[in-house]
C-alpha cells in the first residue's frame, strides 16, 4: 500500500476549478491538473493511499456536491481508483509544463531539456510528492514578491558585496524548495528551508542538487521555525512563508522572533476573507503591512518588522 496513490478524477462546471482545487489541497492531494472536456473540466488529484480511506473520499464527494449547490452550479462527477507509483508519475507529468512566473521566473520540469535561450531565471523542479509546482497562485505571489524584495535591491547589495548586508532568509514550510531558489537565484546568499513534513525535505534537497545549489547555500531541514533558530546566531534579514492562514497565525510569535527591526516578511496561503485576522495578528507581533496582494480567492502579505 506504501507505493499506491489515489487517482481523483472530477467532471465538473469550468466556473467550479477554483474551489475543487482548494478543496483537494486542503484535503491533501499531492498533485492537481485540470484539462478542459468540451464545457466541462476534468480536474485531476492524487494523493498517497495511507492518507484517505473510503470514507474520507466519500465525505470529500460531499463537501465538492455542497459547494457546487451553494454557488447555485450543478454538483460535480467523482471517481477515484488506486494506482501505482509509476502510473501516478507518468500520469501527472503530462500535465506539468514549462511555466513564467513573475517578470524573472521560468519554471522548468526536471525531465524536460533546460531551455536553450531564455533570458528568465531557471528552477528546474521535480517536486515528487511535495507541494510547490509552480502552479498555485499562493506560490506564485510569492515568487513575485522575493523579485520585488530581491531585485529592486542595486546589484552591489546582494551576493557578496561585503560593504552590504547579504540576504539570509528563512522559508518556512518549503515544500519542493521553490521559493528557497528562487531566492537563491535572486542574489539572497543564504536560505534556511524548513518543513515538518520529511518528505519536503528531501524533495528540497533533490531540487537544490538539480539546480546547483551548495549545501551550505541552502540549508533543508525537517522541522518549523524553531530548527532555523537553531542553527542562527543573527536575526534573518527576510521570511517567506506560504502556509495556511491558521498556522501563519500560530507561528507568528515564533517567526517575529527569527527577525529583527527592518526585517521583511512575505505571507502566503491566506484567503482572502481570512485577511483581517492575518493583518491583525502581524500588527500585535510587531510587522506593518507595506502591501497585499490578491489572485484568485488568495492573498499574500508583504510586511516589515517595526
Ligand atoms: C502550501 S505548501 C508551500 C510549499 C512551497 N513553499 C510553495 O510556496 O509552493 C506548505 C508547506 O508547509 C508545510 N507545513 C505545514 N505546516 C507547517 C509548520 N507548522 N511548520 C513547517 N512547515 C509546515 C507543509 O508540509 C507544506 O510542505
Amino acid at each position: 500500500m506504501a507505493n499506491t496513490w489515489w487517482e481523483l478524477k472530477i467532471l465538473c462546471e469550468p466556473d467550479l476549478e477554483d474551489s475543487i482545487f482548494w478543496r483537494l489541497e486542503t484535503f491533501g492531494c499531492r498533485g492537481t491538473a485540470s484539462e478542459s472536456k468540451g464545457n466541462s473540466s476534468l480536474i485531476k488529484g492524487y494523493l498517497p493511499s495511507f492518507q484517505a480511506q473510503l470514507l474520507d473520499l466519500g465525505a470529500l464527494s460531499l463537501w465538492l456536491r455542497q459547494d457546487a449547490l451553494c454557488v447555485g452550479l450543478s454538483a460535480p462527477i467523482l471517481h477515484w481508483q488506486l494506482i501505482d507509483e509509476e502510473d501516478w508519475a507518468s500520469s501527472w507529468k503530462q500535465y506539468w509544463q514549462p511555466q513564467e512566473i513573475g517578470d524573472r521566473f521560468l519554471i522548468n520540469p526536471a525531465w524536460l531539456p533546460f531551455p536553450a535561450s531564455t533570458e528568465r531565471l531557471v528552477i528546474r523542479l521535480d517536486p515528487g510528492v511535495a507541494f510547490g509546482t509552480g502552479n498555485h497562485a499562493t506560490t506564485q505571489l510569492c515568487l513575485e514578491s522575493l523579485e520585488m524584495r530581491l531585485s529592486d535591491l542595486p546589484k552591489s547589495f546582494i551576493g557578496s558585496d561585503e560593504q552590504n548586508e547579504p540576504q539570509i532568509i528563512a522559508d518556512i514550510g518549503c515544500g519542493s524548495g521553490i521559493l528557497s531558489i528562487g531566492a537563491l537565484l535572486l542574489g539572497a546568499k543564504k536560505v534556511y528551508a524548513v518543513d515538518n513534513d520529511p518528505l519536503a525535505v528531501q524533495s528540497t534537497i533533490s531540487n537544490r542538487a538539480l539546480n546547483d545549489i551548495t549545501s551550505d547555500r541552502l540549508i533543508a531541514l525537517q522541522g518549523s521555525v524553531e530548527a532555523v533558530q537553531a542553527q542562527i546566531d543573527a536575526p534573518v534579514n527576510g521570511v517567506v512563508c506560504n502556509i495556511l492562514a491558521d498556522v501563519i497565525i500560530e507561528l507568528l510569535p515564533e517567526i517575529s522572533s527569527i527577525t529583527a527591526s527592518s526585517s521583511w516578511g512575505i505571507f502566503s496561503g491566506i484567503l482572502l476573507e481570512q485577511s483581517k485576522a492575518i493583518a491583525d495578528a502581524l500588527e500585535q507581533n510587531g510587522w506593518i503591512v507595506a502591501t497585499l496582494w490578491k489572485r484568485k480567492e488568495w492573498c499574500c502579505f508583504n510586511a516589515r518588522r517595526i
